[in-house]
């Protein structure tokens, strides 16, 4: 099947019609009064307003079309039904199927609620005291070794749902150490005692050498102190990947092998036992409970027309402004510290899946795909990025998520001992963080016109940046489960619209190739002909090897 290219449809030349009339948000805002009232969507656990976009009802209407002439609908169908989405590397893609509720599982996909089991079974014996170390102590740190979607989704969500670590958890405590140079597993090897830590080596390939240095240099740490390697390996390591032949050949044990399947993309394996240290650092119930929410956006998704489905209306909204209004930059924006990693999260999910020039077919695309991405903590952005924002000369669209509860409820109280004085403090806290937060997508939206400002040149705010807000009752497991899926499903159709695979990552590839190319020439002198070196490179490695020879003689 032949991938249609998004600029010969008619739905999109209408669209590129429509772009030179379409008023700023000020006018938008003055023409519409109840804007906001038509132009907001729920799903499960949030809603979004999406009225300080500038769209109108034609654009909307439009994008329908496009969407319709697409056939994003039966992509969809076909997504959920195992179609073979992943065409590069001959695919279905199935994040979907491992948060289908309990009984559908065991009725439908055994092998599914089976590793679920087991790991739910180590989850119990570590917090349980039971899984215990080579010298008979309990497991007090669990420290995950993984990279990119074997470390973000789990570092994002235990970052997020700290507050709701179920007390069987509480007393152990689970790091992340992805960085290839060692730094993280450098720092916290410094304070861990080799009889009580536990590593989750969690890598789909089981190849990616950034892990496998660590699990290494991991290993290297426990040798020291335990003498019996098979002891060590099996109260120490546990592996977690698709591939039972490379955990079999790095010598883990049979049963401390979690597996999960080649239909899980490595930017949606959270969900799959890459989700073991979320378990492990919030208890298992709490894992459920995250899956229960992605599960209920997945149906949204699968069923909502598209105008009222906030996946689709996202990724419409996103093809508006990257392939019509040409903003090709994108801030994340959550106003809430518990969701740091989302951004970096967001940045592999979004930009590994749609940062792409060729179609499904491997024909070149003449449009723009994925625009850059990143984020940071609202608030803290304020005081970092947000000039380049408001008086810059990108243009740029924002996705604004916000929490209206928090500190609210009797379990924050209770896990974190607040009296009603510390309590309150925090509530007025969060106040001005909601506070914050309206303010500045109202400013980015209508610049000076949001208040009266004099006329001077330095004080002059343009507006007309668009922005999305997520607005989420509370920040929980259920609802941080949804807007995950949300933005999956947001991805996934904007790819569809692109006409891009989402599932491949062939340009991070080459860049793994000619690191292991390079890597035996930095200890060889000048003048080695095996490889041709460009002349910075040759320059570059022959400075270290410089610096390190002197670093060697100085000793
Ligand atoms: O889980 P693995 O196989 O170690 O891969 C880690 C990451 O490396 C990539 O393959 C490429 O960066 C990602 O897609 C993936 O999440």
């Amino acid at each position: 099947m032949t991938t249609p290219l998004l600029t010969g449809h008619p739905a999109f030349k209408f669209l590129a019609g429509l772009a030179s009339g379409m008023p700023t948000l000020t006018d938008l805002f003055q023409q519409n009064p109840k804007r906001a009232e038509q132009m907001h969507i729920a799903a499960p656990a949030l809603t979004l307003d999406f009225s300080k976009q500038r769209v109108d009802a034609y654009v909307l209407s439009g994008l329908e079309q496009l969407f319709i002439q697409l056939k994003l609908p039966s992509a969809i169908d076909g997504l959920f039904a195992g179609a073979e989405v992943n065409r590069s590397e001959g695919r279905a893609a199935l994040h979907t199927r491992l948060r289908l509720p309990d009984e559908s599982l065991d009725r439908d996909f055994p092998e599914v609620s089976q590793q679920l089991r087991q790991m739910e079974d180590l989850v119990c014996k570590i917090h349980a005291g039971v899984w215990r170390g080579f010298s008979g102590k309990r497991i007090t740190d669990v420290v995950n070794l993984g990279v990119g979607g074997s470390d973000l989704g789990p570092l994002m969500v235990t970052q997020a749902l700290k507050e709701y670590a179920l007390p069987e958890a509480r007393d152990l405590r689970v790091h992340f150490a992805s960085t290839i140079d060692g730094s993280q597993l450098f720092d916290l090897l410094e304070h861990l005692n080799p009889e009580t830590t536990l590593f989750l080596i969690a890598s789909k390939s089981f190849t990616t050498i950034d892990t496998l240095s660590n699990a290494d240099t991991a290993r290297a740490w426990l040798e020291r102190v335990c003498p019996d390697p098979s002891l060590m390996l099996r109260c120490h390591f546990i592996g977690i990947s698709a591939s039972v032949d490379k955990m079999e050949q790095w010598g883990i044990p049979s049963d401390n092998q979690l597996l999960f399947w080649p239909w899980v993309g490595g930017r949606f394996s959270l969900w799959s036992t890459v989700g073991c240290a979320i378990a492990l650092d919030l208890g298992m119930p709490v894992f459920r409970e995250l899956l229960a929410g992605a599960h209920e956006m997945d149906e949204h998704f699968r069923t909502a027309p598209p105008l009222e489905n906030v996946p689709v209306m996202m990724a419409l909204l996103g093809i508006w402004n990257v392939n019509v209004l040409d903003i090709r930059a994108h801030a994340i924006l959550p106003y809430d510290g518990r969701l740091k990693y989302f951004p970096p999260y967001l940045e592999q999910l979004e930009m590994e899946s749609n940062g792409k020039s060729v179609t499904q077919d491997g024909v070149p695309i003449d449009y723009a795909t994925c625009p850059v991405l990143w984020g940071e903590v609202g608030a803290n952005a304020q005081h970092a990025f947000y000039q380049l924002l408001h008086q810059g000369t990108q243009p740029v669209a924002s996705d604004f998520i916000l929490a209206a509860n928090r500190y609210d409820t009797a379990a924050e109280d209770v896990s974190r001992s607040i009296n009603r004085k510390h309590r309150e403090a925090l509530v007025a806290q969060h106040e001005l963080n909601i506070a914050n937060c309206l303010a500045q997508s109202r400013v980015l939206a209508l610049g000076n016109d949001a208040v009266d400002l004099t006329d001077n040149p330095f004080r002059f705010y343009p507006g007309n940046q668009p922005s999305s807000t997520l607005l989420l009752e509370r920040l929980d497991a259920f609802s941080l489960g949804a807007l995950v899926a949300c933005y999956e499903h947001k991805v996934f159709t904007q790819a569809g619209i692109w006409g891009v695979n989402p599932f491949d990552q062939w340009g991070v590839e080459l860049g793994k190739q000619v690191a292991l190319q390079l890597q035996p020439l930095l200890n060889q002198p000048t003048g080695d002909d095996s490889v041709v070196l460009d002349s910075s490179t040759r320059f570059l490695a022959d400075k270290i090897a410089g610096f390190r020879r002197e670093s060697q003689e100085n000793k």
